[in-house]
C-alpha cells in the first residue's frame, strides 16, 4: 500500500525545519535539493523537451524559489526559458533572493502592478508553463495581479505543472481562494497536503505526482493515509465449497417510506451484490404499500411497532439504518435506540442520521457502529453550517469519530474515513457518483462487509473503494452524466474479482 502520509501545511513546515536539523543543511540547501529534483522529475517523464519554450511564474515566497531552481537547470539544457516573478524584490523571502542569483542568464520579468501586462505575451509564447507563486504559504484569498496572471495562465495553451500544490487551492482544505490554477501535473513536495486531496483540488490538480526529497518522515502526527485501489486486492476471503448463505452474513436493511422506496431497495441489492449471503429490507407496514420490490432475490417484512424488532433483529449479522427512512415517524427513534442497545454492527446512513443526532449523546459506545454522512448531513448533524464543514472537513469527522466512538465515512469528491485515530483519503471516486442512490449503494456494499464479520474500519475503507471502483467502470460504460445508481450496482460484480483473494 502507498504510505505516504498526508499532512497539514504546519506539519509540513515542522517536517522541513526538523530535516535541516537532522540532515545540518540550511534552508536555500534543501531548496537546491528540491528545485533539482523536481527538475529530473519532469525531464524524466518528458513533461519537457528541447522543442519547449518554458515561463516559471514565481510568487515571492519559497514556492517561487523552488520554481527558479528548476527554471535554472531547464535553462542550462539549453531549452528557451523565462521567469516572471509577481511581486516585488523586497517581498522575496532569502531563500528565493538566493535561488534568483542561480538565474542570472535567463530573463526576469516583475510584475508588481496590476496596469503592467507585458506577461500576456509571454504566457501565450510558452509550451510549457511552471507555476510556483503559492505553495503552502497561502493563507488569504488571491487578489490582483496574482489574479489577473492566474487567470491568464488558464487561458493559455501550454501544459501548466504546478509545484506542491495548484496556486491559489489552500493546503489544508483544498478550496480555492478566489482564484487558482488549473494544472495539468502537480508535483507534490515529499507528502501529500491535505488541500492537494480535499474540495476542489481535483478540479485544479490534474495528475498527482508525489516527488520524494528526502524530506524526513515523523510519525508523530496523526496517522493520515491516501487509500488506493490497490488496496482492494485480495481483501475478501474465499467462498469454500462447503458453505451455506449464513457463512456470508446476514444483513438487514431497514428504511423506506412513502416516496423514498426505491433507497432501501438499492442499499439491499448492493448488499446481494457485494457477495451477502441474505438481504432483507424491513419496512414499516403502513409504508409497505408503496414499495415495489423488482427482486425476488431481496426479501422484504414489515413492522407495526417497536415490539416486532427485537424478535427480527435478533439473527441479523449488521444493520444498515436508513436508506429513504424519511423524518416523519418518531417510531424511527425507538428502533434505533434498540439498534444501539446491541452488539449488531450497524451503518446508519440519511435519514438514519437525523434520528442518531438526539441519540449519540446518551449512547454507550462500543466502536462498532458506521455513519456516512455527506457534508451536508454533517452539518446537520453538529448543527453548524456546511460551510464549517467544508473549511474543515477532517476535523469534524475526526472529532465526531473521537467523541462518540464510531467509524465516520465523510462522503465527498475525497471521502475521509476515520476512527479518530487513523484517517484515510479516498479521492477514487468520480463526479457521476454525485446522483441520487449512490449513497444508498454505498451503505448495502459496507453494510455487506459489516455483515461478513470485517471490522468496521476495514468494512468503510474496502466498502468506499469498492464503491469508488464500481463508479468509475459505470463510468466507463454509461458515461459521466448518464451513469446511475443502478449502474454502479451491475458493475459490482466486475469490482468482486479486485477484491477476492
Ligand atoms: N526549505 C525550503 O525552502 C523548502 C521550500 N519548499 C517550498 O516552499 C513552499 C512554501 O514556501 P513559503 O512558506 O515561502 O510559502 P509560499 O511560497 O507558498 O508563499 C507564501 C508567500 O505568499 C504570501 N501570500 C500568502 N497568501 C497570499 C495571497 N493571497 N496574495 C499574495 N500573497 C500571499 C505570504 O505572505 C508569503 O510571503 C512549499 O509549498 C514548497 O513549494 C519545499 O520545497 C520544502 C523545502
Ligand atoms: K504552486
Amino acid at each position: 500500500m502507498n504510505s505516504i502520509q498526508i499532512l497539514t501545511a504546519n506539519e509540513m513546515r515542522q517536517l522541513d525545519q526538523l530535516t535541516l536539523q537532522q540532515q545540518n543543511i540550511t534552508s536555500y540547501e534543501l531548496m537546491t535539493r528540491v528545485g533539482k529534483y523536481l527538475f529530473d522529475f519532469i525531464i524524466t517523464n518528458n513533461f519537457i523537451t528541447s522543442e519547449d519554450h518554458v515561463v516559471v511564474v514565481a510568487g515571492t515566497g519559497n514556492n517561487g524559489g523552488d520554481g527558479m531552481l528548476v527554471a535554472h537547470h531547464i535553462h542550462t539544457r539549453g531549452i528557451p526559458t523565462e521567469i516572471i516573478i509577481i511581486g516585488s524584490q523586497e517581498q522575496q523571502t532569502e531563500e528565493s533572493l538566493k535561488a534568483l542569483k542561480h538565474c542570472q542568464h535567463i530573463p526576469v520579468h516583475y510584475v508588481v502592478e496590476t496596469q503592467d501586462d507585458s506577461y500576456k505575451q509571454l504566457l501565450d509564447d510558452a509550451t510549457v508553463i511552471i507555476d510556483g507563486i503559492f505553495g503552502i504559504g497561502l493563507t488569504r484569498d488571491v487578489e490582483d495581479p496574482h489574479k489577473s496572471v492566474m487567470n491568464a495562465m488558464n487561458q493559455s495553451y501550454a501544459t501548466v505543472i504546478s509545484i506542491d500544490i495548484p496556486s491559489g487551492i489552500h493546503a489544508d482544505n483544498g478550496l480555492q481562494m478566489g482564484t487558482a490554477v488549473h494544472a495539468n501535473h502537480t508535483l507534490i513536495v515529499q507528502n501529500f497536503k491535505q488541500g492537494n486531496l480535499l474540495n476542489d483540488a481535483k478540479d485544479f490538480s490534474g495528475l498527482n505526482h508525489v516527488i520524494d526529497v528526502d524530506i524526513v518522515q515523523s510519525l508523530e502526527f496523526d496517522i493520515q493515509y491516501e487509500l488506493p485501489l490497490s488496496y482492494l486486492q485480495g481483501k475478501l476471503g474465499k467462498r469454500h465449497h462447503n458453505s451455506y448463505k449464513y457463512n456470508y452474513g446476514n444483513l438487514l436493511t431497514i428504511g423506506g417510506s412513502k416516496g423514498m422506496m426505491g433507497a432501501p431497495i438499492l442499499s439491499a441489492l448492493a448488499a446481494l451484490r457485494s457477495g451477502s449471503g441474505l438481504s432483507q429490507v424491513y419496512v414499516h407496514d403502513g409504508d409497505h404499500k408503496y414499495l415495489q420490490n423488482p427482486y425476488p432475490d431481496i426479501m422484504v417484512d414489515t413492522y407495526l411497532g417497536i415490539e416486532d424488532v427485537p424478535q427480527k433483529i435478533r439473527r441479523m449479522d449488521a444493520i444498515v439504518f436508513g436508506p429513504g427512512l424519511g423524518k416523519k415517524n418518531p417510531l424511527n427513534m425507538d428502533i434505533l435506540a434498540h439498534l444501539l442497545s446491541t452488539e449488531i454492527p450497524l451503518v446508519i446512513d440519511a435519514d438514519g442520521l437525523y434520528y442518531l443526532k438526539d441519540l449519540l449523546k446518551g449512547y454507550n459506545t462500543r466502536g462498532h457502529l458506521i455513519i456516512t454522512p455527506h457534508y451536508k448531513e454533517m452539518a446537520d448533524f453538529l448543527g453548524i453550517s456546511i460551510e464549517d464543514v467544508i473549511q474543515q472537513p477532517v476535523l469534524y469527522a475526526k472529532n465526531i469519530a473521537h467523541t462518540y466512538n464510531v467509524v465516520v465515512v465523510l462522503k465527498g469528491t475525497c471521502t475521509i474515513i476515520t476512527n479518530d485515530i487513523e484517517t484515510y483519503f479516498s479521492s477514487n471516486g468520480t463526479p457521476g457518483l454525485a446522483k441520487a442512490g449512490t449513497g444508498d449503494v454505498l451503505s448495502g456494499v459496507i453494510g455487506s462487509l459489516l455483515g461478513r464479520g470485517l471490522p468496521p474500519l476495514d468494512a468503510a475503507k474496502i466498502g468506499v473503494l469498492m464503491h469508488s471502483l464500481a463508479g468509475q467502470y459505470a463510468e466507463e460504460v454509461y458515461g459521466e452524466e448518464s451513469m446511475m445508481a443502478s449502474d454502479v450496482i451491475s458493475m459490482l460484480p466486475k469490482v468482486m474479482d479486485h477484491v477476492k483473494a
